[in-house]
């Protein structure tokens, strides 16, 4: 079925001129942001340019003196050579400068470049860390941080073709005075060769950008496509169930696309320049025969021919080049716009935070009539749920798929808030307390935890980052989750790199990454631990080990366990039962074995399958 166009690309399709230009208000903070990247970088750059500006002019004019004074000795009787030589060692002296310039310039640009590119990729990851993860699941905000994370190459680009503009209007003004002073009519020769190439840029980077940005979701998709189509992680699925077809022919779709609409501007785009080139090149061939002429009729010298012709040439490639740098800017100045748009989210509390976190917790967490959607969606997940967890109870949250039980954790994390209804903390609502203290009381090992590809030790350290250092800690945890005796089997121990990414990487079973993901829980000595399923891949002798371990060092601690294991779900204080969005039970294991319901038909039937 061929593809419709995207409703992004025909929505975006119509980004104007003027906002190409407004995007240019974000250089001067782009360039606050590189001064603070490293300021003598920044002035050694602006000092070489500065030099490099003039040179070109000093050069010609150098140039001209000397043919001038070569015109004079031939015609004397005597020629005295003295102040030609003396011209030319200075014009060699200027051309080694320029070269050196130009390096010098070459070799900042490139330092500043990685500097910059290195901080801005920091305060990118710093602010996704701010960001609430409701914000992060939505895909118009995915597709922000995807333009801000990818455009990175693209800033440090901007970064030189910016301050490489700075240079090109003073050495563009230096040729100007030097044509004004010796012929100002071929002033308007120049202007009239460069406004249609110029028109030309411009209006071509904004379509360019229009399709690139209209394109944003499509081409995560086809990342995405590209990952899936050609990593480790899915190539036994891909194989197995034959989809290369499938997945090339998703991407061919999608790609041909993009690439037929940017093959259309990119030659509308060569042909059209090259056109207006040929302006440009006829219209300093009539500056030629004009100087040419005024040399004859013997108004100008041959010496300042060569400067005019010389300035004129060099004037109609630096003010090409400075438009077309400058459209690449304004290009680049759009997406810097999705940076700081991207880095100016307000990440204000929503909420008056002005309660201070218990030391320890009285009472414990209730909550109360609490209804909730994920945004964007229409359907109702948690419907009225009122129940408590009890200060040092270990509660076991059960029901079938999709009830809700990971939404319930969620929202105690306050990962999303309720969307009507509340959750206390000793009896106050969790949304006064400062949230990233409040998250802190937490340990939990989610059911889709990251498998990090970094060392065994860094992996079980990511619970309690600051103990990174802390073998002994690290140790003690990995032996309550087991995962020591992964690590007794693996090569370098706690040094072990994991995945196969790496070099060297060692690749783990489900059951054992699981093992090493709960020790992160171990970690830290957090009041509150939640356990999200970390046991699915475990066998059942292991489970049942763990989980006595668990249990054992959690004696007082508040706690939630969900799982589909009721060998595991009996262990705990009070089982609560979810169906479709409501407590539906909610009782000590014997309680609920005895009301004959849900929760022990569900029982009885795994206890069945293990007879
Ligand atoms: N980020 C999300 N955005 C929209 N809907 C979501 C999101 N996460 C989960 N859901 C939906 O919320 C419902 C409850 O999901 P939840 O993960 O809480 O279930 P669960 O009881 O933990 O299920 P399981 O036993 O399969 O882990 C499901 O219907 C799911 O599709």
């Amino acid at each position: 079925m061929p593809r419709q166009t995207p409703k992004s690309l025909k929505d975006n399709n119509k980004t104007s001129l003027k906002r190409s230009f407004s995007a240019l208000i974000f250089i001067p903070r782009f360039f606050k942001e590189i001064w603070r990247t490293n300021k003598k970088k920044f002035l050694l750059s602006a000092f070489c340019r500065l030099i490099g500006a003039v040179l070109p002019v000093v050069i010609l004019w150098v140039g001209k003196i000397i043919i001038d004074e070569i015109i004079l000795q031939s015609k004397a009787e005597t020629a005295d050579l003295t102040n030609l030589w003396t011209y030319v060692g200075v014009e060699f002296a200027l051309i080694i400068l320029s070269d050196l310039i130009s390096r010098a310039i070459a070799l900042t640009d490139s330092l500043l470049g990685d500097a910059y590119s290195i901080s801005s990729s920091v305060s990118i990851i710093k602010k996704t860390n701010q960001i609430n993860i409701s914000l992060l699941e939505d895909s118009e905000f995915y597709d922000k941080l995807e333009r801000a994370r990818t455009q990175t190459t693209g800033r440090v680009g901007l970064m030189s073709n910016a301050l490489g503009e700075v240079q090109s209007l003073i050495s563009i003004a230096t040729l100007v005075a030097g044509l004004i002073y010796f012929e100002p009519y071929l002033i308007i020769l120049l202007i009239l060769s460069i406004i249609p190439s110029f028109i030309n840029e411009i209006w071509f980077s904004q379509k360019q950008y229009s399709l690139a940005r209209g394109w944003t979701a499509e081409r995560r998709e086809l990342d995405y496509l590209r990952f899936i189509g050609a990593n480790n992680q899915t190539a036994k699925e891909i194989k197995l169930f034959g989809l290369t077809d499938f997945v090339v022919g998703r991407f061919k779709n999608l790609s041909n696309e993009y690439y037929e609409l940017n093959k259309k501007l990119a030659i509308k785009r060569s042909a059209l320049g090259f056109l207006f080139n040929v302006l440009g090149t006829l219209s300093y061939y009539g500056a030629y025969v004009f100087i040419i002429y005024r040399v004859i009729s013997g108004v100008i010298t041959l010496g300042e021919l060569t400067f005019l012709s010389g300035a004129f040439n060099r004037l109609t490639r630096n003010l090409q080049d400075f438009f077309s740098k400058f459209t690449r800017i304004t290009e680049s100045a759009l997406y810097l716009k999705d940076y700081f748009e991207f880095l100016d989210i307000s990440i204000a509390p929503t909420h008056i935070e002005d309660q201070v976190l218990p030391e320890t917790i009285s009472m414990g967490f209730e909550f109360k009539n609490v209804h909730f959607s994920y945004p964007d969606a229409d359907v109702e997940i948690l419907k009225g749920v009122s129940f408590k967890i009890n200060a040092g109870e270990k509660m076991a949250f059960v029901g079938q798929n999709g009830a809700g039980k990971t939404t319930l954790t969620k929202l105690l994390l306050r990962f999303y808030e309720p969307t009507s209804g509340e959750i206390l903390l000793d009896g106050i609502n969790i949304n006064r307390f400062n949230k990233a203290a409040y998250q802190e009381f937490f340990g939990v090992i989610f059911q889709d935890f990251f498998k990090y590809e970094f060392t065994v030790k860094e992996n079980i350290a990511i619970g309690n980052i600051d103990e990174l250092d802390n073998q002994e800690k690290i140790e003690t945890a990995a032996a309550l989750s087991l995962a020591d005796e992964v690590v007794s089997e693996l090569k370098l121990g706690y040094d072990q790199q994991l995945g196969k990414r790496f070099y060297k990487g060692q690749e783990l079973s489900g059951g054992q990454w699981q093992k090493v993901a709960l020790a992160r829980a171990y970690m830290k000595d957090a009041k509150v631990m939640i356990l999200d399923e970390p046991t699915s891949a475990l066998d059942a002798k292991a489970e049942s080990e763990v989980f006595e371990r668990f249990i054992g060092l959690t004696k007082d601690k508040t706690s939630i366990i969900i799982s589909h294991r009721f060998s595991t779900v009996r262990q705990a204080d009070r089982i609560l039962v979810l169906k479709d969005g409501k407590v539906l039970e909610l009782g000590t294991h014997q309680q609920l074995m005895d009301k004959q319901s849900l929760y022990a038909q569900l029982f009885a039937l795994q206890a069945e399958g293990y007879q």
